[in-house]
C-alpha cells in the first residue's frame, strides 16, 4: 500500500489511542497460564497480538469474543499440545515470550515468522538452553525447542532483549525449583520487565526483583482475572509530536497519565525539547511549540527512536540520541532506515552504532517517494514529518502499520492531516 500525505493539517485534530501492544501480549499470556477463565477488556488487535493469541490456542488456551469481553480459557494441560508450528508473525514479543513456555510442553515446539523476525537475534535463549541440555534448534525459516525449562539460576546479558527476562519471567513461577535471574549489565527495556511484574503481581505470581537479580519462588500458580489493557504510549507518541511539531494542537485520549509504560516517557522528552504538552482529566493535548536540540538516552524507550528522529529535525541545534544500538535489531535496522528516509527529506542525521546525532532545524522537502523498510514505526514517525514538508510526501509499504496499529492513518486523518491511500 501506497499512501500520499499531503502539507499542512486542516484543523487541529482528537484522536483516541488504541490499546497497549506490550500491555496486551502481557495480559493475553498470563490469562492463558490462570487456572480457570480471565475476562479481558480492550486487548488491543493488531497482527502481533493476534500472533500472541494464534500461539497460545495451539498449545491448548481457550479464547471466546462474548459481550462482557475477551474470555481467555487458562491451558489445562501442557501436553495435549500435538506439535502444530507456532507462526508468530512478525512479532519478536510473541517468539521470545513464548519459547520457555512452549517448552513446558515438554515435546519439540516449532516457532516460525515472517519479515526479519528469524533472523532477530536468540543467542541469549541459544546458551541458556544449551547450558541447561535443551534441544535448541535455530535454522533461517525456523526455530525448534524443547524443555521443560528447570527451576535454577540463569545468567544472561542485558543489552540484547529485555524480552528474554519477561519470557523467563512468565516460565519459571511454573518450574518446581525456586529461580534466580542475574542480568550481566548494561541492562537496557528494563521498563518492560517492570511492566511484565506489574501483570504477573495481577495474576497472584510473586517476584522479587532487585535490579540485576530478580528471584522467582517456584510451584506458583497463576490467578483468573479481569483486567481493561490501558492505552498505548508507544502509539501516541506519534500524536505527541505531531502536535508539538506541525502548526496545530492535537487532543490524545486514552493515555493513563499513571502509567508504567516506558514510552510514556515521550511526554517529558518532547517537554525537555520545549514542547508543550497539557494533561487534564486523561487527555493529553500537545501543542505546536519551538523545539531546542537536547540528549535523549533511548535505554529504556528505544521504540521512540524513529518518531523522535522525525521530531528532533524540526528542532534548532543539535538533538544527540545515546543507547539507541537496539534499534538495529527491531523489524529493521531503525537507525540505518530513518537516516535513508530522512536525507531523502533534506534533513541532517549521522550515526555510530550505539547513538546518533540529528542537526536542526530543516525545512522538510516534500515531491519524494520513502520507504517504510517494511516497519511500522518507520511508517509512521515518516508520516508525521510528511505534514510538515512543503509538497506531497508518498510512503511505500505503508500497510506495514498493521503489525501494531492499523488503524493509524484513519487516526493521522483524524488528526488534521491529509491522507491518501493510493
Ligand atoms: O517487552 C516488550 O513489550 C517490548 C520490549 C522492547 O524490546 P527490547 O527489550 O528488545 O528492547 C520493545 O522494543 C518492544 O517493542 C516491546
Ligand atoms: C520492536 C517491536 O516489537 P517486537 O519486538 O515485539 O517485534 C515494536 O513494536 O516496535
Amino acid at each position: 500500500m501506497r499512501v500520499k500525505i499531503f502539507p499542512g493539517r486542516t484543523s487541529e485534530g482528537e484522536v483516541t489511542i488504541p490499546a497497549s501492544k506490550s500491555l496486551s501480549h502481557r495480559v493475553l499470556i498470563s490469562a492463558a497460564l490462570a487456572e480457570g477463565t480471565s475476562v479481558l477488556h480492550h486487548v488491543a488487535d493488531n497482527q502481533d497480538t493476534e500472533a500472541t493469541l494464534r500461539c497460545l490456542k495451539a498449545l491448548g488456551a481457550g479464547s471466546e469474543k462474548a459481550a462482557d469481553g475477551l474470555h481467555i480459557t487458562g491451558i489445562r494441560d501442557w501436553s495435549s499440545y500435538e506439535g502444530s508450528v507456532l507462526d508468530c508473525g512478525e512479532s519478536g514479543s510473541t517468539l521470545r515470550f513464548l519459547i520457555p513456555l512452549a517448552a513446558m510442553t515438554g515435546k519439540v515446539v516449532t516457532f516460525t515468522g515472517h519479515g526479519k523476525l528469524m533472523q532477530r537475534p536468540q543467542s541469549v535463549y541459544e546458551e541458556l538452553f544449551r547450558e541447561k541440555g535443551l534441544l535448541f534448534e535455530k535454522k533461517d525459516e525456523f526455530l525448534r525447542v524443547q524443555g521443560p525449562v528447570p527451576g535454577g539460576e540463569y545468567v544472561l546479558k542485558g543489552d540484547v532483549s529485555s524480552q528474554f527476562i519477561t519470557g523467563l519471567l512468565f516460565t519459571l513461577p511454573l518450574a518446581e525449583k525456586d529461580s534466580v535471574i542475574r542480568i550481566i549489565p548494561p541492562y537496557e527495556s528494563r521498563s518492560y520487565v517492570l511492566l511484565t511484574e506489574q501483570i504477573l503481581k495481577g495474576s497472584g505470581i510473586t517476584i522479587h526483583d532487585e535490579g540485576l537479580e530478580i528471584r522467582i519462588p517456584g510451584n506458583q500458580r497463576y490467578r483468573p482475572s479481569e483486567r481493561t489493557v490501558e492505552g498505548d504510549d508507544s502509539q501516541a507518541a506519534f500524536f505527541e509530536a505531531l502536535g508539538v511539531i506541525s502548526g496545530k494542537p492535537v487532543c490524545i485520549h486514552g493515555i493513563n497519565l499513571e502509567s508504567m509504560q516506558g514510552d510514556h516517557a515521550m511526554l517529558d522528552i518532547l517537554r525537555k525539547m520545549g514542547g508543550s504538552l497539557k494533561e487534564m482529566d486523561g487527555l493529553v493535548i500537545a501543542e505546536p511549540s519551538v523545539l531546542h536540540g537536547t540528549v535523549i538516552d533511548l535505554e529504556n524507550c528505544p521504540d521512540l527512536g524513529p518518531v523522535l528522529f522525525a521530531a528532533a529535525t524540526q528542532a534548532e541545534g543539535v538533538t544527540k540520541f545515546i543507547h539507541a544500538g537496539r534499534l538495529r535489531i527491531k523489524e529493521s535496522d531503525r537507525i540505518d532506515a530513518m537516516e535513508e528516509e530522512l536525507t531523502k527529506l533534506g534533513a541532517v542525521m549521522h550515526s555510530e552504532e550505539d547513538s546518533a546525532e540529528i542537526s536542526g532545524k530543516t525545512k522538510i522537502s516534500g515531491g519524494v517517494v520513502l520507504n517504510g523498510h517494511n516497519d511500522h514505526r518507520i511508517v509512521m514517525a515518516l508520516a508525521v514529518l510528511a505534514c510538515n514538508a512543503d509538497s506531497p510526501v508518498t510512503i511505500e509499504g505503508a500497510e506495514a502499520v498493521s503489525k501494531s496499529y492499523p488503524d493509524f492513518f484513519k487516526d493521522l486523518k483524524k488528526a488534521g492531516a491529509k491522507v491518501e491511500q493510493l
